[in-house]
């Protein structure tokens, strides 16, 4: 659905902030994308939807290369939710940031209320349509832009941080999200620096370390490198570090299968 074939970019022309990168992303899989601060991870999903252009390589959405798409073209397809919600909303009104986009492509009245619906069952703010974006905390203003995004229902879904300063529940809900998206065979990348909810909802993990792609692999593949976890900068799950402490002889990744291989010993 989304490829990056030898990509780089570049801010100030000199200094190389992705250097070729080659990935593919396909209907019904969830990806995470992980890697210490200021390794490229934003820079690389801002292109995947034309927010930047890459300096050399291609991107194509659909087999097509975006180079000569507009941003609001390419959103059809791909949906970016920022990583500062701020950057966003601006709209004063949750249904107006919600219906914005496909509002914008004169979609008939009831199916704009149904997306609108559908987006904000999902995201937990049905009972809060009418209310100012700004009355909810920042970690839930990340739920009205993964909302404005569900709504335009594209086929790629693109979600950054948003397990940032996310309570027990709202992390619940970003994974039933993420669960009925890839069931619906659409395609789901998300940014995030919790190795908890990493190892709970991907079977796909990316590692990107100084620009370039140091890892692609299942989580439990990467979680397995020490060498490569301490490169990458990266903490293992919880479950794993208490594992290794009391030298089990299984890597549960998970809460649940560490429990399980604690009760079947
Ligand atoms: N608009 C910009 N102009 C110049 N440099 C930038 C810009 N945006 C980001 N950078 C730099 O590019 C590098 C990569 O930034 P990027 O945001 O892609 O990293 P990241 O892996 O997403 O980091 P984080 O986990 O902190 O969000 C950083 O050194 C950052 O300072």
């Amino acid at each position: 659905m989304v490829e990056l074939k030898n990509v780089s970019f570049s801010y100030d022309g000199q200094k190389q902030i992705v250097h070729d990168i080659n990935l593919a992303f396909t209907a019904g899989t969830a990806t995470a994308i992980i890697g210490q601060n200021g390794a490229g991870k934003t820079t690389t999903v801002k292109m995947m939807n034309h927010l930047l252009v890459p300096t050399q390589g291609q991107i194509l959405v659909n087999g097509e290369d975006i180079h000569d798409r507009t941003t609001a073209q390419v959103a059809h397809h791909v949906g970016y939710a920022f990583q500062n919600p701020d950057d966003q909303i601006f709209n004063n009104s949750i249904q107006k940031e919600i219906e914005f986009g496909p509002k914008r492509d004169n979609l008939p009245q009831d199916q704009l209320q149904k997306r609108v619906q559908v987006a904000a069952k999902m995201t937990g703010l049905s009972e809060h349509l009418d209310e100012h974006p700004y009355n909810f905390p920042y970690s839930l203003r990340k739920f009205i832009t993964i909302a404005s995004i569900l709504a335009m229902n594209p086929e790629t879904y693109i979600f950054d941080e948003p397990t940032a300063g996310q309570d027990h529940l709202s992390r619940q809900r970003l994974s039933k999200i993420i669960t009925q998206l890839v069931a619906q065979q659409k395609c789901v990348i998300v940014i995030t620096h919790d190795m908890n909810f990493v190892a709970e909802n991907f079977n796909r993990v990316i590692v990107l370390s100084e620009h370039q792609v140091l890892a692609d692999d299942t989580p439990q593949a990467i979680f397995s490198q020490p060498k490569l976890m301490t490169r990458a900068n990266i903490e293992p799950p919880e479950a794993l570090s208490i594992a290794r402490r009391v030298h089990m002889a299984t890597r549960p990744l998970t809460v649940t299968t560490l429990v399980d291989a604690l009760k079947s010993k």
